[in-house]
């Protein structure tokens, strides 16, 4: 069976007076069920390589595939539709939508997909939330929440669509250690129960450590 992912030679240049290199020539494979850490020093372009490996933006040379899909002959569209249904995403900010509860927030990106009907989009996004802890806060909007209670609404958002791949980019970076804790053991109770791929940018070298592997990158590359 072919890997989640699969990059080959993958290399993003901004187009500027003087390109700008941000990832250069990374070629690697991510099976399903790995918990995989992107490490590297600050600039070293891990932010732009879980970019491109979540459709949030175009390699200018090399190929990507996800579930064995070629992304590359992608129109906009299929990519679009290919992030709401392989992919979540969970940022350091959690991006929610302030105006919106917890459960409406875990809504929209079911609403986006509609494979469900209303009433099973609530359920499931309450499901969702209940099973991270936060059963009691369904109604909630972030601003009521803590930091650690609103980035759990956003793994549950992340999820909405029951994606293979969650892309994180350092996940527990504006959390204290107690939340940052429960939220690793929340990606990491992902992996091993829930059978899905974890792929996390982190400066945290002792997280790092825990996942089954590292990816280090320097200056754009591989190091
Ligand atoms: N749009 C842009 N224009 C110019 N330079 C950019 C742009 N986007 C990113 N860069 C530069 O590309 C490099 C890689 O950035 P990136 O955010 O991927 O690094 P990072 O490893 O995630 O950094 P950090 O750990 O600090 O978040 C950095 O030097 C950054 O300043």
């Amino acid at each position: 069976m072919s890997a989640l992912i699969e990059a080959e030679k993958l290399t993003r240049v901004l187009p500027e007076t003087v390109p700008v290199t941000l990832v250069k020539d990374i070629t690697l494979a991510i099976d399903e069920r790995e918990f995989v850490a992107v490490t590297g020093p600050s600039g070293s372009g891990k932010s732009s390589l879980l970019y491109l490996l979540g459709l949030l933006d175009r390699p200018t040379a090399g190929t990507l595939r996800i579930g064995g899909r070629d992304t590359e002959p992608m129109n906009e569209r299929e990519r679009a539709r290919t992030r709401l249904s392989m992919l979540g995403f969970v940022f350091q900010f959690h991006f929610l939508l302030p105006e919106f509860t917890a459960r409406e927030n875990v809504e929209i990106p079911m609403r986006k997909l509609g494979r469900l009907a209303r009433p099973e989009m609530r359920e499931r996004a309450g499901e969702l939330l209940s099973s991270l802890g936060l059963g009691e806060h369904l109604d909630k909007r972030p601003d009521q929440l803590s930091g650690g209670q609103r980035q759990r609404v956003a793994v549950a958002r992340s999820l909405a669509n029951d994606p293979p791949l969650i892309l994180a980019d350092e996940p527990t970076g504006s959390l204290d250690s107690k939340s940052s804790e429960q939220v690793f053991a929340i990606l990491e109770n992902l992996v091993r129960e829930r059978g899905k791929t974890v792929v996390a940018v982190t400066h945290d070298l002792d997280m790092a450590a825990r996942m089954d592997r590292r990816i280090h990158i320097v200056d754009g590359k591989i190091g």
